[in-house]
Parts: C-alpha cells; structure tokens; sequence
C-alpha cells in the first residue's frame, strides 16, 4: 500500500442493511475516480473517510497515520477536504466569505478582524488566488446564494482547496453542470492539483468525464469494490459491465 489515503477492510452497516462489505482503496496523487450505480456506497466512503459516519470495521490511514474513527475534526486537520453533491454554502456570504471560511482563519486578535495580520492578508491572497483561477473574481462580493448551480459548485471546490488540503474528496462534481462549467470547474482544480501534489478522490456518474480525468478508477457495487484499475480495465471488467448492464458503459470511449 502506498496511498496518500488507504483505506482497508471498511465495514458500514446501518440497522441491518450492509452498506460497505470491506472496501480496500488506496488514493495516491491525482485523480482516483469512485464509481458505482446508485446507492452502491460511494458517498457513505466519503462518510467514513471525514469521520462522519463510523466504520463497523476496517481502518482509514492518511500518510501512514491512522486516523481516528468518527472524529471530523481530527480528519480536517490531517489535511481533508470534501464538497457534497448539493453544495453547502452559506447562501447569503458573499462568494469570497464563503471561501474564506474553508481556511478556518476565525479571526483572533483585532489586527486579525480588521484583516491587517500576516495571516490574515495571507487567508485574503489565497482566496484571491482561487477566484481568479475559478474566474469568480468578478463576483466575489457577491452573495453565493445569487449565483447559478455550476458557479455555487466550483465555490465548493475553490472552498476544499483554500486551506492546500492533502486529500480532496468531490461528490459529483459535475452532476447539474453545463459542459462549460465542467471546464471551468476542471482546468483549474486539476492545475492547482498538480501544483499542490493534492491527491483527489472523486464521485462521478459521468463515466467519460471520469475516464478523461482520472489514470485509476474503482468501481464499487453492492457494497465492495468489483473492480479497480485504469478506466479501460475497469469499465470492460465482466463484473463491473454486468453491474451497469443497461447503464451504457459499453460506449464510453477510453
Ligand atoms: N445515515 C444513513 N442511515 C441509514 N442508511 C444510510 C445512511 N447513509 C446511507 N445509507 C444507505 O446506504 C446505502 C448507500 O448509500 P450511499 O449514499 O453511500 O450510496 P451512493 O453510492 O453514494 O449513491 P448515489 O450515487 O445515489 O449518491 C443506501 O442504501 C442508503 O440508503
């Protein structure tokens, strides 16, 4: 195992239902993808990875550390970050306060509330920097709540960055989104990525979106990962086929 993230033997079960049977994952840099029909328990690994939802069995190590179960807050400060699939802003902060909020730079001392600390101009030109790179600068005094889905999503994403996490998880990034803004969204989280060695793990029902991003994709089913590998492999896995079967990932052009 040589992930940035690993995940091993993850158990989840709610009441009786079995939602994860022992899921292995390991995310190193760049772009893993997650994929897997409905209700396959992509969402509830994100759960277990920000300590949301506590496992039933099996460990989460990020750099080798093993990180405690259910404990949210320890996670984010190993260095996690994730968005949701309907984004969670604060609808009436403007663009900027939004993503300012992802440093959890709460001002301390009055130089700080009045902006004119070493760290708080720093937390100012690293929210700067990801407006202008998501091309949200123009609006970032805006409220977010004013703002269309695609441009309240890619505030997410610039959100997870501000803090130069180690580990991004994106839950269908692209789901809702004009091809434009998948652009708008992309081309700058996968520079800054590169830039930053972030190591990102994402939820993608756009199998072409996810084929075209990511070199290693898992695909999860039921519970356990069917499948993992390079998109190619993973989508003509006999399994994985047979899970999609009518879902059209025979025309997914790799
Ligand atoms: N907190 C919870 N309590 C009870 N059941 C849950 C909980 N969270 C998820 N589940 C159940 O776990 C299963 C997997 O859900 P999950 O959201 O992880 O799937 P998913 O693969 O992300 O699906 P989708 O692609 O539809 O978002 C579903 O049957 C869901 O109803």
């Amino acid at each position: 195992m040589s992930g940035v993230l690993e995940l091993s033997g993850i158990a989840v079960r709610f009441g009786g239902n079995e939602v994860l049977k022992g899921v292995d994952l390991s995310v190193g840099p760049g772009f893993t993808g997650l994929i897997g029909p409905n209700g396959a328990g992509k969402t509830t690994v994100f759960n277990v990875v920000t300590g949301y939802v506590r496992p039933t069995g099996g460990t989460v190590t990020i750099g080798g550390e093993r990180i405690p179960a259910g404990r949210p807050a320890a996670v984010a400060r190993k260095g996690v970050r994730r968005t949701f699939q309907t984004p969670r802003l604060v609808a009436e902060l403007s663009v900027e306060a939004n993503v300012l909020v992802g440093l959890d730079a709460g001002a301390s001392t009055l130089a700080d509330y009045l902006g004119l600390s070493r760290a708080a101009r720093e937390a100012r030109a690293r929210v700067r920097e990801l407006l202008e790179a998501f091309g949200l600068a123009e609006r970032a005094a805006e409220p977010v709540g004013n703002l269309p889905l695609g441009s309240q999503k890619i505030v997410e994403v610039a959100r997870a960055l501000a803090p130069r996490p180690r580990v991004v998880l994106l839950d269908e990034p692209a789901a809702g989104l004009s091809a434009a803004d998948v652009t708008r969204m992309v081309e700058p989280l996968s520079r800054i990525g590169e830039r930053e060695e972030l190591s990102i793990l994402i939820i993608e029902h756009d199998l072409e979106l996810v084929a075209r991003l990511c070199p290693r994709i898992a695909a999860l089913h039921f519970g356990r990962i069917l499948a993992e590998g390079t998109p190619a492999e993973v989508v003509a896995h006999p399994d994985v086929v047979e899970a999609y079967l009518g879902a059209g990932v025979a025309a997914v052009d790799t």
